[in-house]
């Protein structure tokens, strides 16, 4: 068997779980990339074709539907065969047709039978006589978008709505891209610039971060192999999620409370940003994660962060009153600032989910509210781009919290690239602003 042939049914595996399971398509791929120990060559096709055909599902749709009218019921396999096949006809143009076809029919003959594997090969060579359909057919601007880029048409409208036309255009277009992978400094042990030098020595080539002092981004290589990772020198993070740490600006010796903090990424900022010192408890409701946060805080060399398991709906029956300085509330939200690198998410977010995610984050922020010291700083984040959460959920917390107030000083503590995406006590960031994950942070302070 051609090690290709293996790639595309590996993608095809994955393609289905992902649809039967909603399982997460970044852990699938790194499992099956292991277990078939694929070359690095072999790893980055099936990732390609993978992410692809997953990102671009609704236009590939499009373009089979006129070729499928005849079809009554095509089964799960056979349909994302032909979408991950239409994936490298209309994406990848550099693999010659032929091999695809081949390849397709391959796969068909040994999953099915004769008729199968004709009607596979029939569909493509059929497109490959009339061509791809044109998105000029869509005449609603809204729903052509939504095919083109491959987007829920409800979300769109939504985002439309929130956003205009243009900045979801632009964000749709953006959410295509592929991640870019950027690491954080553990700036209590070294430097960016020795970080930078000892990833050269080790044949990585990266970059500063243009946006974020103390980031750098990975031109090639994927850095969590580096030995610069394993020593603890470096955090993959996004750039977006690196503005928590500013926003909180934890002070040596501070005592902070990260109430949904697995696996840690940004405990281990705060952790790293007081120097090793203080105390940050960092809380998450599953132990599994729990073991994750403790992980990173010892490749980080972090002393200053105590890991439990807790609900943290129930903060306020656990420590007293006023107890911390600085209270972070990185909440679970509907993850569509972050399509780019999960691009199953935009399939499987319902709007229902955007309500009810909304209501459990102002659940969360109102049990943490007690805890905050006068004078103290509460902040809400989330890896999302909807208003309904967000400045939605910040503005009903500060009207059911009149203890509260806007912070307006999160500017000044906010990387002066960033400034012009801050209004009052929120900075909103969607993917194309900075090509990183779509992210929104809000920054409340306790009157004294
Ligand atoms: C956005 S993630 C946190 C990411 C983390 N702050 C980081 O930077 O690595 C949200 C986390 O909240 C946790 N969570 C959800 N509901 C919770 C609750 N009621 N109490 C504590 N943790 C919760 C989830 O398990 C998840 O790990």
């Amino acid at each position: 068997m051609t090690k290709h042939k293996r790639v595309r049914e590996a993608a095809l595996e994955i393609l289905e779980t992902i649809e039967r399971e909603q399982a997460y398509s970044n852990l699938l791929l790194n499992n099956t990339i292991e277990k078939n120990e694929f070359s690095p060559v072999d790893a980055a096709l099936l990732t390609e074709i993978t992410y692809g055909t997953l990102q671009k599902q609704m236009t590939i749709d499009f373009y089979l539907a006129p070729f499928l009218k005849k079809q009554k019921k095509l089964e799960n396999w056979v349909r994302q065969l032909l979408r991950l096949s239409v994936y490298q006809m209309a994406f990848l143009t550099k693999i010659p047709e032929r091999a695809i076809f081949h390849e397709a029919v391959e796969i068909a003959k040994k999953r099915g039978h004769k008729g199968i594997s004709s009607l596979v090969n029939g569909v493509l060579r059929s497109i490959q006589r009339s061509g791809f359909p044109s998105f000029n057919t869509i005449k609603d601007a809204n729903e052509r978008l939504a095919i083109e880029t491959s987007h829920p048409q409800w979300l769109v409208n939504r985002w439309v709505k929130q956003f205009g036309f243009e900045r979801t255009k632009a964000m749709c277009i953006e959410n295509l891209e592929a991640p870019q992978q950027t690491a954080r400094i553990n700036e209590w042990l070294t430097s960016k610039d020795e970080v930078m030098a000892m990833l050269a020595a080790e044949g990585f080539a990266v970059e500063a971060s243009d946006s974020i002092p103390n980031a750098i981004k990975s031109v090639k290589g994927n850095l969590v192999k580096s030995n610069v990772f394993k020593k603890g020198f470096i955090t993959i993070q996004d750039e977006s999620s690196m503005l928590v740490g500013f926003a909180l600006a934890p002070k040596e010796g501070e005592k902070i409370l990260d109430a949904c903090a697995a696996p840690g990424g940004k405990t281990t900022h705060i952790g790293e940003k007081m120097k090793n010192t203080g105390e940050i408890i960092a809380l998450d409701l599953h132990e599994h994660k729990i073991k994750l946060i403790r992980e990173n805080a010892t490749r980080l060399k972090l002393t200053n962060i105590k890991a439990e398991k807790m609900d943290s709906k129930l903060v306020d029956t656990h420590f007293p009153k006023e107890s911390f300085d600085k209270i972070l509330v990185d909440a679970p939200c509907s993850g569509l600032g972050v399509v780019k690198r999960k691009p199953d998410i935009k399939y499987s977010k319902r709007e229902a989910d955007i309500e009810r995610l909304a209501n459990i984050q102002l659940e969360l922020l109102s049990h943490a509210a007690d805890l905050v010291k006068k004078g103290g700083i509460l902040v809400y984040s989330t890896c999302t781009v909807d208003r309904h959460e967000n400045a939605g959920v910040a503005k009903k917390f500060l009207d059911s919290h009149p203890e509260f107030f806007a912070d307006d000083t999160l500017v000044e503590r906010m990387p002066v690239s960033i400034r012009s995406f801050v209004s009052g006590n929120q900075v909103e960031i969607l993917p194309q602003d900075l090509k990183s994950d779509g992210f929104f942070i809000a920054c409340f302070r306790k009157k004294v």
